[in-house]
């Protein structure tokens, strides 16, 4: 019997010839990645069980990237980044993107930032390979067609000292979307729609498959988009079959072989739902689950306090890019805050021009605060001090992934999630608002 693309890349991690749905298998992992939130106890674990002095199990295979509470006073934080540099240190790790000098980021060349973009950005992202992160976006990866996942710390720790995992392999929901995306719309609405369908429970434990010709015509970054929010569905995993975009996006990153796998023919779905893009809206995720959905053009009454574009799922370089599209030569109406999510990304914003400006130079004009030193910042709240955190009961239009209370700071600030189009509009009126009013 056919398998999906899910079930084929943990047929062959674990060595076997087929799989199922619901099994329990030994896989051998091919990454790990923790950051500055999850390393230290995943590290803790790790010496517990394994012993003080024990090595990793691969210092090649093991990814550290400081990236959310970085640009802080905050002591225990800062530890945090310390206590990764000391493991990498220590076990000789290969890929640790430290940040040295927390005053200036620009002064570190190894500094990278919000760890899924920075994971493909790097070429750690490979078709047919097996990502584990303590991480829940790390589902972020899926769009290269890899299988990838978010863990706890205690099997972080088990990967470090064995290079293996006990998994369960989920079934497949797949999402086809056909259709001529219509100009107004972007990858961050279609999953907004899809998570409000299903709910956020929808695809608990289930890897989400987007197929379909609007999928095929979707670059990396918006294919990283809907992989990165499975997540918030409860998906196990996102995947997206690799194909030349994916391939010339890897192959540009990275040497190291890789191996993509495909759903085959006559795979088995547990549910299969067709999309037609051309008749989809602008939609928004409401207060305070990212399943709450509206259209946006529905909620013209909500008056906002400020715009926070930024984050993995929207703080790419292309989210910019849209966002610039909307607010070149206008004015905003309330704070807008700008976290590239990279350094990469950041330096984006300075060198790629949009109709004769730097991005940059249409967002000062537009009035919007400077954009950030590249992390997570604000989309997790973080400490008190964390750039654009929501410090008061506002409401705020983001490009984040969540909107779960107290997620920006706060616990009474009321989040609306959006597409960047969406977030740079909403900016120009000071209300959510419709792209469309604009575009
Ligand atoms: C800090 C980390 C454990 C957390 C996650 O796993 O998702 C964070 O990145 C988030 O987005 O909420």
């Amino acid at each position: 019997m056919g398998m999906t693309l899910t079930e084929k890349i943990l047929a062959k991690a674990s060595g076997r010839n087929a799989v199922e749905p619901g099994e329990n298998i030994w896989v051998d992992v091919d990454l790990l990645m923790t950051h500055d939130v999850c390393g230290p106890g995943t590290i803790g674990v790790f010496k517990r069980e394994f012993g003080a002095d024990t090595k990793v199990w691969n210092p090649e295979k093991i990814v550290l990237i400081p990236d959310h509470y970085i640009f802080t006073a905050d002591e225990r934080a800062n530890r945090n980044v310390d206590i990764l540099r000391d493991f990498a240190q220590e076990q000789g790790i290969k890929y640790f993107y430290d940040i040295t000098d927390r005053g200036n980021f620009k002064a570190n060349p190894d500094y990278k930032g919000v760890c899924h973009i920075a994971l493909a950005q790097e070429g750690h992202t490979r078709p047919g390979e097996v990502l584990f992160g303590t991480d829940s976006h790390t589902c972020n990866a899926g769009a290269f067609g890899q299988f990838a996942t978010g863990i706890g710390n205690t099997d972080a720790a088990f990967i470090m000292g064995t290079g293996k995992l006990l998994i369960k392999v989920p079934a497949t929901m797949r999402f086809v979307l056909d259709g001529e995306m219509p100009n107004y719309l972007l990858a961050k609405d279609l999953i907004l729609q899809i998570i409000g369908d299903i709910s956020v429970a929808g695809a608990n434990y289930r890897t989400m498959e987007f197929a379909g010709e609007t999928v095929s015509r979707m670059t990396m970054e918006d294919r990283m988009t809907l992989c990165n929010m499975a997540i918030e569905a409860g998906g196990k995993n996102g995947t997206i079959a690799a194909d030349d975009t994916t391939f010339e996006y890897v192959r540009a990153r990275t040497d190291k072989p890789f191996e993509p796998v495909y759903t085959d023919s006559d795979a088995k779905f547990y549910s299969d739902r067709r999309y037609d893009v051309s008749q989809l809206e602008p939609v928004v995720a409401q207060p305070h689950s990212p399943d709450n959905r509206a259209l946006a053009r529905e909620c013209s009454d909500v008056k906002i306090d400020r715009v926070y574009i930024g984050s993995c799922t929207g703080g790419k370089t292309e989210d910019f890019i849209h966002a610039a599209h909307i607010l070149k030569g206008q004015r905003v109406k309330v704070p807008t805050y700008l976290v590239p999510a990279t350094q990469k990304v950041y330096n984006d914003l300075f060198t790629i021009k949009y109709e004769g400006q730097s991005l940059s130079e249409i967002f000062l004009q537009a009035g919007c605060i400077e954009p950030a030193a590249p992390s997570c910042a604000a989309c997790l709240g973080g400490p008190k001090d964390t750039f654009g955190r929501m410090n008061k009961p506002e409401v705020c239009v983001s490009t984040t992934n969540r909107n779960f209370p107290g997620r920006m700071g706060d616990k009474s600030a009321q989040i609306y999630l959006a597409s960047p189009y969406t977030a740079a509009a909403s900016a120009l009126t000071g209300y959510v608002t419709d792209p469309r009013e604009f575009l």
